[in-house]
């Protein structure tokens, strides 16, 4: 019996289409928040979960065993380009943000505006959390960095400015951004599932427009809109050029002591 457990925005639904029903009896699949995924992979409440890419660094930053926390799949949430759902929303010039509030479900991309911010602005502004029930108009910050179903249509004519987070990674390091991937805690048996998630993502991406026309308007999205995402700003495989863009994601981070001390891996 496996517990498995996945993001529940939209940008992952092409990744567990299909997925309850692929799965033997027994198996468990959640859907959660990223930061609480990472919590409960972490607290061993889960057994493979879709984490942020930050909290698979910070996993093995925090163990020595070598088999501690193994990505079990290429499939993951990338983009190579803007990627819509990630944004920093700032109501003074981006260089001069001194306050950032943190979306309470990231992990990574809380991670990434601190990275960008510094290694294009050299600041490194204070940071609070922003609570998921809490809208970020009302933040009392200068920025907010908000992810998910929520950053897709942010409220306009506040903020001076408003950046795409995977745009601004692409055009500055000019390789991919992974955001999340299928995670599992050692021991765990994952050789029946690694088929699963692959083909489920393979088969998801294939009904891209029916997934699209099933959650659109419950989002106040249009069915086209939605399908662009899904077809050109999200990316869900991981190859060499997104495995390069985690290298350097996650030298940022260390440069900036994001991910506390442990071995280095590669
Ligand atoms: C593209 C996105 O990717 C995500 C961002 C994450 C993070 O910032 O920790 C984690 C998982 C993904 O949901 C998004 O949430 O919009």
């Amino acid at each position: 019996m496996t517990r498995i457990g996945a993001v529940s925005y939209l940008n992952t639904k092409p990744l567990i289409h299909g997925l309850r029903d692929a799965l033997p009896e027994g198996d468990t699949l959640s859907l959660n928040l990223p930061s609480r995924l990472a919590e409960q992979l972490d607290h061993g409440e889960l057994d493979v979960a879709l984490i942020p890419s930050v909290e698979y660094f910070r996993g093995l930053a925090r163990h020595t065993t070598s088999d501690h926390y193994q990505i079990i799949s290429d499939a993951v949430i990338a983009c190579r380009g803007p990627v819509w759902s990630v944004r920093l929303v700032s109501r003074v010039p981006v260089s001069e943000i001194r306050t950032l509030a943190l979306d309470e479900g990231s992990r990574t991309s809380a991670a990434l505006v601190r990275v960008l911010l510094w290694q294009l602005h050299k600041i490194r502004p204070q940071t609070t959390i922003l609570p998921i029930e809490q809208p970020p108009e009302a933040a009392d910050a200068d920025a907010v960095l908000i992810i998910g179903d929520r950053a897709m249509r942010p409220e306009t004519g506040l903020y001076e400015e408003i950046w795409d987070l995977g745009d601004r990674w692409c055009r500055h390091t000019e390789l991919p951004f992974v955001f999340a991937m299928w995670i599992a805690r050692p021991g765990v048996d994952v050789n029946y599932l690694v088929p699963i998630l692959e083909s489920c993502r393979d088969r998801g991406l294939e009904a891209s427009e029916t997934i699209a026309r099933q959650y659109a308007a419950s989002h106040g999205l249009t069915t086209e809109d939605l399908y662009r995402y899904f077809a050109e700003n999200l990316h869900f495989t991981l190859g060499p050029k997104e495995r390069a863009g985690l290298a350097s994601f996650r030298q940022g981070c260390e440069e900036l002591g994001l991910i506390s001390d442990g071995r280095t891996v590669g």
